[in-house]
């Protein structure tokens, strides 16, 4: 049974893309945002050797009396990036600094600031029995445990674990070669001269920027008439060089929208149309083994169809099971009706709930599928089930991003502590 429903579409990509099996080695410094190709296991630990959590004095756990006082020489000064040549001997501190080797012998550091100075001697007191502060060899990373695995995306975080591992280069999988065309002889690129019944072509920008976000190489093929077979020489020649085909517009049923019967003509159009809207004219099938994804021309349809799908396939193809988009949970600021036969996709925006604070999301009030204004002023799309023909304000709703930069949606500065 072909898919008719988004939930089905879903599935059916998920078990449908495979990952590419291509893997790159990338210097570390450059691999933030690919996907790592292997399990990778700590060389070395981490830290490296016993070192000082903060700046202060070392010592010998059995120099402390009974009073939790310790009075002792000053024989070494060590800092950060010295080495601690010496065994430190019974009756002697050496000062040491934060991240400097912790001398053979200590077993303590004492903060500076309950230590008491007078000439070459110092006085030390322990105000708390249980730190001890020392960074143990190992405490953070243990030599040979694994640290990451092969499908994570890297981020800068495990750029740092990596490089301070010492690795300069890791393998990763290959970004997913796409190719995009918009078709319509309507369409001009700007800053052309449009005449009367020409517009711009926005969606072939706007899912490029989506694409490269996504995480994708992106090969752009221009305007295509509404002709089947110049449509078709794009896309079988594309096919060859890339691991997916992105089309926008003539997806639907008109006199000119022929994407349909290319795909089902010359390669197979696996489902076509589903239960949602927008994005209804949705299509997805293959052309010489390449898989197509067939967008809707309405700017706002062909975004729903990407945010749902197109990433949902990007992700497919550099991670085995990855082929689902992310949704998150959250409560819907308002009620809403829609009719129960289908998903209805709504424009909306992140709030802050008064009462306590919270994240939600709202409804734009324009919601159309045509409108550059809702477009431009939404962050995501909010996802009403099918069979459900009112949701309640406060019920949770499935959230997609739509341009994925969570970090300037969700940084509030009233969520700091005070
Ligand atoms: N009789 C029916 N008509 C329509 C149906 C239907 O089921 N029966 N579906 C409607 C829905 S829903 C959508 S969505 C659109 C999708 O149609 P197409 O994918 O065939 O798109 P076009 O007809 O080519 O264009 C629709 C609309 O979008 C503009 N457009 C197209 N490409 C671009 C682009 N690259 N950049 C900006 N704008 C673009 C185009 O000029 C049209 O205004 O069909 C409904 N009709
Ligand atoms: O479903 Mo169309 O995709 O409403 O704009």
């Amino acid at each position: 049974m072909k898919p008719t429903t988004l939930d089905e579409a879903i599935a059916f990509l998920a078990r449908r893309i495979m990952p590419l099996s291509a893997t790159a080695t990338v210097h570390v410094a450059q691999a933030v945002g690919y996907i790592l190709a292997e399990d990778i296991h700590a060389p070395a630990s981490l830290p490296r050797f016993d070192n000082s959590a903060m700046d202060g004095y070392a010592l010998k756990q059995s120099d402390i009396d009974d009073e939790g006082i310790a009075k002792l020489s000053i024989d070494h000064v060590i800092a950060a990036g010295c080495s601690s040549g010496f065994e430190l001997r019974s009756g002697s501190a050496a000062r040491i600094m934060t991240g400097a080797p912790v001398p053979v012998g200590a077993d303590r550091v004492v903060m500076q600031e309950n230590a008491v100075i007078d000439g070459s001697a110092v006085t030390l007191r322990i105000t708390d029995n249980s730190k001890f502060h020392i960074r143990r060899v190992g405490e953070d990373v243990r030599e040979g445990q694994q640290i990451l695995k092969a499908g994570t995306k890297l981020h800068p975080g495990n750029l740092s674990l990596l490089v301070g591992l010492g690795f300069r280069s890791v393998r990763v999988t290959v970004r997913p070669r796409v190719a995009i065309l918009s078709t319509g002889n309507e369409l001009a690129d700007s800053p052309d001269k449009l005449v009367l019944g020409q517009i711009y072509d926005t969606n072939r920008p706007m899912l490029s920027w989506m694409l490269a976000q996504a995480g994708a190489d992106v090969t752009d093929l221009g305007i295509i008439r509404d002709d089947p077979s110049s449509i078709l020489s794009a896309l079988a020649s594309a096919a060859k060089t890339h691991d997916l085909l992105i089309t926008s517009g003539g997806a639907s049923e008109g006199f000119a929208d022929h994407l349909s019967d290319v795909v089902t003509r010359h390669g197979s159009l696996e489902f076509w149309k589903l239960n949602m809207r927008p994005g209804k004219p949705i299509g997805f099938g293959e052309i010489e083994h390449c898989p197509v994804l067939v967008l809707p021309g309405n700017p706002v349809a062909a975004a729903a169809g990407f945010a749902t799908l197109g990433r949902a396939i990007i992700q497919g193809l550099v991670c085995r099971s990855c082929a689902t988009p992310s949704y998150i949970a959250l409560p819907l600021s308002v009620g809403y009706s829609k009719p129960a036969e289908r998903v209805q996709l709504l424009m909306g925006k992140f709030r802050r709930r008064q009462h306590d604070n919270a994240i939600i999301v709202e409804p734009l009030t324009l919601q159309s599928s045509s409108s550059y204004r809702a477009l431009s002023e939404a962050e995501v799309f909010i996802l009403l089930g099918a069979g459900k023909t009112t949701v309640s304000a406060g019920d949770l709703v499935a959230v997609v991003p739509l341009w994925q930069h969570w970090e300037d949606l969700l940084g509030d500065a009233k969520l700091l502590p005070s």
